[in-house]
């Protein structure tokens, strides 16, 4: 077993890993790894570079490179064979029905020659989740919207859009069959700081609104912090510890957490990434005693480019205008 064992194991969980390690002919890259999302739940795997997050989804994905191998027991909820060691023709029905995910770069997920409507619609009829192409070109575009990406979308090649859209695309795929597991690994690395906040909103609302599992690996705690509840810490291939993303952020336990913690502005950093572009949140969320929008003087001016909110529908506002700018 790992030398700290994932402390929530349930037996409703949407995803059990059970002493996973992969190796590279004679080396070990990780080892040992357990883990478990429960329904609806958003958990993070975290840890410097090369400590073996990428390659943990990878094996959970059955997308290892061909000279890596996984061992160990990887289980999803709905699937009625091991995930580990089974061949591509089963993991191909597992991956994009059950199991999706997000990488980094979305271009990877795209095809370039097909329209986006197309692809959307054609990711759920290779799973029979629709009954045919009119259905299935419906539900595409009510996933856009949910992506907050307009109709025209569809007829869109991926060439024409920006990085953010693609990847908002990217996760309207992802999310097309209703996965019980979704995966992101760096989902928001390669974007701009602007479109980021809105891309981590969009994720969590998705998984939120079908009550469906999160695993998310990121090296930025900022994010983790942001959008899950568990954070599981990886170190040279391990994991090193776990817990409530509270409690390890604050009493980090493993000496390499708190250097991780030590090396990052995370209240900062999260500010940023809570704070979306054009977001105004409704007057009745701000915190009583705060009449911005009504009497505050700086409404007009530094608030109209620098908003005093960070916040989102989905993780709630806070008002960060010093109360001695309010202009009585
Ligand atoms: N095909 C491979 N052959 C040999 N070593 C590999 C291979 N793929 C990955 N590794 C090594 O395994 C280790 C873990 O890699 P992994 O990609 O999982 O790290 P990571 O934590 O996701 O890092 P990053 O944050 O940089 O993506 C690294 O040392 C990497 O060099």
């Amino acid at each position: 077993m790992s030398v700290v064992a994932d402390v929530n194991v349930r037996t409703s969980d949407v995803l059990t890993v059970r002493g996973l390690t992969v190796t590279v002919r004679d080396k070990t890259l990780v080892s040992d790894v357990d883990l478990s999302v429960g329904p609806g739940e958003r958990v993070g795997l975290i840890g410097e570079s090369g400590s073996g997050k990428s390659l943990t989804a990878l094996s959970v994905l059955g997308l290892l490179p061909e000279d890596v191998t996984a061992s160990g027991s990887v289980r999803l909820t709905g699937v009625d064979h091991e995930l580990i060691g089974a061949d591509e023709r089963r993991m191909s029905r597992v991956r994009g029905r059950r199991l999706a995910m997000v990488f980094q770069e979305p271009m990877t997920a795209l095809n370039p020659t097909m329209r986006i409507g197309d692809q959307i619609a054609e990711a759920m009829l290779i799973h029979g989740t629709r009954p045919g192409r009119g259905a299935a070109r419906a539900a595409a575009v009510e996933l856009l919207e949910r992506v907050q990406l307009p109709p025209d979308t569809l007829r869109a090649y991926p060439h024409q859009l920006s990085g953010g859209q693609r990847q908002r695309v990217v996760l309207a795929l992802a999310l097309a069959n209703d996965p019980a597991l979704l995966i992101c690994d760096e989902p928001t690395t390669a974007l701009d700081v602007t479109v980021q906040a809105l891309v981590l909103d969009l994720i969590v609302k998705g998984v939120v609104a079908r009550a469906a599992a999160l695993l998310f690996i990121t090296h930025d705690l900022a994010v983790v912090a942001t959008v899950c509840e568990r954070v599981l810490v990886m170190y040279g291939g391990r994991v090193v510890e776990s817990g409530p993303v509270g409690e390890v952020f604050t009493r980090p336990r493993h000496r390499y957490t708190e250097g991780l913690l030590a090396a990052s502005d995370l209240e900062t950093t999260q500010r940023r990434l809570t704070t979306i572009p054009g977001n105004v949140p409704p007057a009745g969320q701000f915190p009583s005693g705060c009449v911005f929008r009504t009497r505050c003087r700086h409404a007009t001016e530094v608030c109209a480019t620098t908003p005093p909110w960070t916040g989102s529908e989905t993780t709630g506002f806070a008002c960060h205008h010093p109360a001695e700018a309010v202009d009585d």
